[in-house]
């Protein structure tokens, strides 16, 4: 079967929000989490966080990511951060930020690690889709000290956002330690998942980028044909409705849209990707220009799919409306 939308591709214009770096985990690779001792270990003001999403909306994003480290609320410091913020506990905050967000006129996309379905049914409202990566169905080393990455776990949590029918994004690191058979058990994971709740709207093919200071900075990178072999088997176990993502700030995303990548995640003219603080976004007019024939669509948080079924709410469909009826989006599918 041919990749679908062969002929375009599709992106997100953000602004990358990283309201917390606290977290409860310690993953092999990771270089955004901070000890709460460090200098640069913080909780993000609201005042500090409405200005980047003024300026968002000014740039034309339609896209707040807020990300966080994993309940961070297991570390004491933080605590007392959110009381100095005002709040008794993260999802208050961030409920308190997607409000905010949705009355600038940006679409919050949360990130935030696990969380309940409580907390996943209070966020639901205020998001036009949530996401948490996978990783891999794997037990690695690269996750030893971290409660949160048991893959059990995360796939009960993105079951229970496919029960909400929230809109979800989620995916797969590549090159930390797994083998191809895990890369294929961990797609037919998602894939179950999605046959199931249908609401896998994107599955993120993320390669491994070895960070400075961390446990596995000396980890090889996987190779490009190992990325090349794993998009080819997303593009196989997954249904073809799913977009299959990778950055465009972490590799050339050239060939692989030929062997089945969709889409190319979230793009900030304003904001650095956070996780990957060294990867330089790509100014869209020279990606569009390196992409030649491949035309590059722009695309809301929200894909048009779960826009078509409803799949939100009351509170953010004037705004889910309003910018899908922006010129530039009114011809997707
Ligand atoms: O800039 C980044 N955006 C990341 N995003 C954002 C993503 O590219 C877009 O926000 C989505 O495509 C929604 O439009 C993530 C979103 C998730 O739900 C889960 C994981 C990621 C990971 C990254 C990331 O490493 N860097
Ligand atoms: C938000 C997501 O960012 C990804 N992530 C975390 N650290 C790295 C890294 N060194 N290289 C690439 N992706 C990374 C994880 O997949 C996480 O879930
Ligand atoms: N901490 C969350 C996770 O790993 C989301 C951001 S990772 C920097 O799932
Ligand atoms: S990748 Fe996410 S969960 Fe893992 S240490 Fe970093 S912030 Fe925490």
């Amino acid at each position: 079967m041919p990749p679908k939308n062969s002929n375009f591709v599709t992106y997100s214009k953000n602004v990358f929000i990283p309201v917390t770096n606290v977290c409860r985990n310690r993953c092999g690779y990771c270089g955004f989490r901070r000890e709460p001792g460090q200098p640069d270990a913080r909780l993000m003001k609201s005042g500090e966080i409405t200005h980047v999403l003024e300026n968002g909306v000014k740039a034309g994003c339609t896209e707040a990511l807020f990300t966080f480290g994993e309940y961070a609320e297991e570390v004491p410091v933080y605590r007392e951060w959110l009381k100095e913020v005002g709040y008794s506990s993260t999802l208050e905050y961030l409920l308190f930020l997607c409000e905010t967000a949705i009355d600038i006129g940006i679409l919050p996309h949360t990130n935030a690690g696990i969380l309940t379905r409580s907390e996943l049914k209070a966020l639901k409202p205020l998001n036009a889709s949530m996401g948490l990566m996978l990783e891999s169905t794997a037990t690695l080393d690269a996750h030893k000290d971290c409660p949160g990455k048991l893959s059990e776990i995360r796939l009960d949590m993105i079951r229970e956002a496919g029960r909400l029918k929230i809109p979800y994004t989620t995916g797969l690191l590549v090159g930390i330690g797994e083998k191809r058979e895990d890369r294929i058990e961990s797609l037919e994971a998602i894939a179950g998942l999605h046959r199931e709740y249908e609401h896998i709207q994107e599955v993120i093919i993320q390669n491994f980028v070895p960070k400075p200071g961390t446990p596995m900075q000396n980890f090889p990178e996987p190779t490009a044909e190992e990325m090349i072999d794993t998009i080819l088997l997303a593009r196989q176990i997954l249904p073809p409705d799913v977009a299959v993502q990778v950055a465009p700030n972490l590799i050339d995303p050239k060939a692989l849209i030929a062997k089945g990548v969709t889409d190319l995640g979230g793009i900030s003219p304003l904001t650095i990707d956070w996780i990957n603080p060294e990867a330089e976004w790509p100014d869209v007019k020279d990606l569009q220009e390196k992409l030649g024939h491949i035309l590059l669509r722009e695309r809301l948080p929200i894909y048009p799919q779960y826009v078509k079924r409803g799949w939100y709410s009351a509170r953010i469909g004037g705004l889910v409306r309003q910018l899908s009826d922006r010129e530039g989006y009114r011809k997707l599918p």
